[in-house]
């Protein structure tokens, strides 16, 4: 049996969407009301057949709930628990997907004093937003990272990590402060380092943006795709991880004055070391099956 029966997704974007559809094909007998702050995303959402109901407010949406899943940007987070705290019911369970999780968190507590919360962060994502972007498969293979506060009931971290998997992620379990470092290097850098080098190539005054979009066939390419995240979504991971991206931020531009040196004075050695260590990590990846290199990320869009 599904560990809930009646579930809340508020925030109806990509992860939002991807968790209802999820549900469809997966748990078909859970009830999925869904909610957004958008009345345009709403519609979409009603036009499309995402959920069984679309509440037109947020207490609505969650009146008869057991499970609410939080799918806002994180800087909305403390926003949408806020809007849900007087109309949830005793026994649900809060969780949400966002990107950090320590700010979350403490967000989510300020808001629902007395709510059980258990906080989760799927790590898998692509460059698209809004309720049409999301797929069931989304999760299949993919880590979901549980980052419960220490006392958190161990039943109702049984119930998410359930819930998770049957949407075909694999659960762990970590403290939020290791979470927001490890993903700072993991995920939030490379997002820095997409949008600087698309922006630094689209400034340069010698290269024209059709040049920029002639020749971007190979490495470049593939940055572009990560540029193309949701700026609403990355503005908030940097200013809510804000310590961790700076502290990996300084580590990273350390070994990029490193790598310039290196460069400048023709170290070939230091270089071709570097990057057999790199292409080692790469293909470690690619014989763990978590290549996602390729746009639709070889899974089948259900
Ligand atoms: N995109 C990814 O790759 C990815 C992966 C894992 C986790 N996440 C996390 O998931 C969350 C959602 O990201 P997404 O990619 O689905 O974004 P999205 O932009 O596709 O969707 C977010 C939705 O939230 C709605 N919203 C904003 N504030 C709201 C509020 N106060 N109440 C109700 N609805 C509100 C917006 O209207 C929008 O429809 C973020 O916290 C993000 O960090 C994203
Ligand atoms: O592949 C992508 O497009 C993603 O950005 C996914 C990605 C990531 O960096 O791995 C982005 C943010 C999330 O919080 C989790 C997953």
């Amino acid at each position: 049996m599904p560990p809930f029966s009646r579930v809340t997704v508020i925030g109806l974007g990509l992860i939002g969407s991807s968790i209802a559809r999820g549900i469809r094909a997966r748990m078909p007998d859970v009830c999925v009301t869904g909610y957004d702050a958008s009345a345009e995303v709403r519609d979409t959402a009603r036009a499309i057949d995402l959920c069984d109901t679309v509440a037109d407010s947020a207490g609505a949406s969650v009146a008869e709930a057991d499970l609410v899943v939080l799918c806002v940007p994180v800087g909305a987070m403390g926003a949408a628990a806020a809007e849900i705290a007087g109309d949830l019911p005793a026994g649900a369970i809060v969780s949400d997907v966002g990107s950090c999780k320590q700010a979350v968190a403490t967000a989510l507590r300020e808001a629902l004093s007395e709510a059980v919360i258990v906080p989760a962060h799927p790590v898998a994502g692509t460059e698209q937003s809004g309720p049409e972007s999301g797929f069931a498969s989304l999760f299949h293979g993919r880590w979901c990272i549980l980052t419960p506060p220490e006392g958190t009931d161990p039943a109702a971290i049984d119930r998410v990590a359930d819930f998770w998997r049957r949407l075909g992620a694999e659960i762990e379990q970590m403290a939020p402060d290791h979470h927001d470092r490890v993903l700072a290097i993991t995920s939030h850098l490379p997002h820095l380092i997409a949008y600087t080098i698309v922006g630094t190539a689209s400034d340069l005054e010698e290269v024209t943006q059709s040049e920029v979009v002639k020749y971007s066939a190979g490495g470049f390419r593939d940055f572009t795709r990560i540029a193309a995240s949701d700026p609403t979504m990355w503005r908030d991971v940097f200013l809510t991880n804000r310590e961790a991206v700076l502290e990996m931020l300084q580590r990273f531009s350390e070994d990029l004055t490193a790598l310039q040196r290196a460069i400048r004075w023709g170290k070939g050695d230091e270089l071709f070391d570097l990057f057999t260590r790199t292409r080692a990590i790469r293909r470690g990846i690619v014989e763990q099956g978590q290549d996602d290199a390729k746009p639709d990320f070889g899974r089948t869009h259900e």
